[in-house]
């Protein structure tokens, strides 16, 4: 992928997507610096989409370094609640303060889901959006990427993060939280955008 070497920030605070996303990359051989290290802020995220987010995400990131930058915005989505948390799952894990427990986000995701009732089932997708921005010339691509499965509890596993420890992909039995990292690559909605995106790039 010389489109986007040699040197690449991973545009995200986010440690979970961070290892995923040079375990995606590593057979590419391209430099990485994540965005923290970097000293990069947090932009707001204030698209409607998943890929609103990643563009805007990865266009600020490209413009402070000067580099190319690759951005990751996802969520889970559950049916029973049309969507939610959606764009919004990370917030859901937030406290007044904006400390992270997806301890507390999945009690209120399944909280919700059993107030929907029965007849509203576990059914849920997560979506990933990557878009690369490039520095110089403005030009900002983005790939999405889903999985579909239904939620369990109590929640299961301490491999993956934020909501995998509730999700079960569909035909497996075990959830994200339960699988080894090349077992979440091989039907990941993160890898598949990121399979779009070799194939764009490549
Ligand atoms: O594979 C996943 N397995 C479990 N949970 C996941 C996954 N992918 C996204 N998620 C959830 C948790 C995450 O916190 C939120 C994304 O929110 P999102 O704003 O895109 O990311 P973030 O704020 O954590 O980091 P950043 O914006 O710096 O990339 O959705
Ligand atoms: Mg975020």
């Amino acid at each position: 992928m010389k489109a986007i070497g040699p040197k690449l920030v991973i545009a995200t605070h986010n440690a979970g997507k961070l290892r995923e996303i040079q375990e995606l990359l590593a057979p590419y051989n391209i430099e990485c610096v994540g965005a923290a290290e970097l000293g990069l802020p947090e932009p707001e995220e204030i698209g409607n989409t998943f890929v609103d987010n990643a563009d805007l995400k990865a266009r600020e990131a490209a413009d402070l370094a000067g580099l190319p930058a690759l951005a990751d915005d996802s969520g889970i989505s559950v049916d029973a609640l049309h969507g939610l948390p959606g764009i919004f799952s990370a917030r859901w894990a937030e406290d007044d303060e904006g400390n992270r427990d997806f301890g507390r986000a999945m009690e209120r995701v399944w909280r919700e889901v059993e107030a929907a009732g029965d007849e509203a089932g576990h059914d849920a997708h997560f979506t990933c959006a990557l878009a690369i921005a490039w520095p110089d010339n403005g030009q900002v691509e983005s790939f999405e990427g889903k999985v579909f499965g239904t939620l369990v509890w109590p929640p299961r596993g301490d491999k993956g993060f934020g909501y995998d420890p509730m999700f079960v992909p569909a035909g497996h039995d075990r959830t994200f939280g339960e699988f080894e990292p090349d077992e979440k690559h091989a039907i990941s909605h993160r890898a598949e955008a990121f399979r779009k995106l070799v194939a764009a790039l490549g």
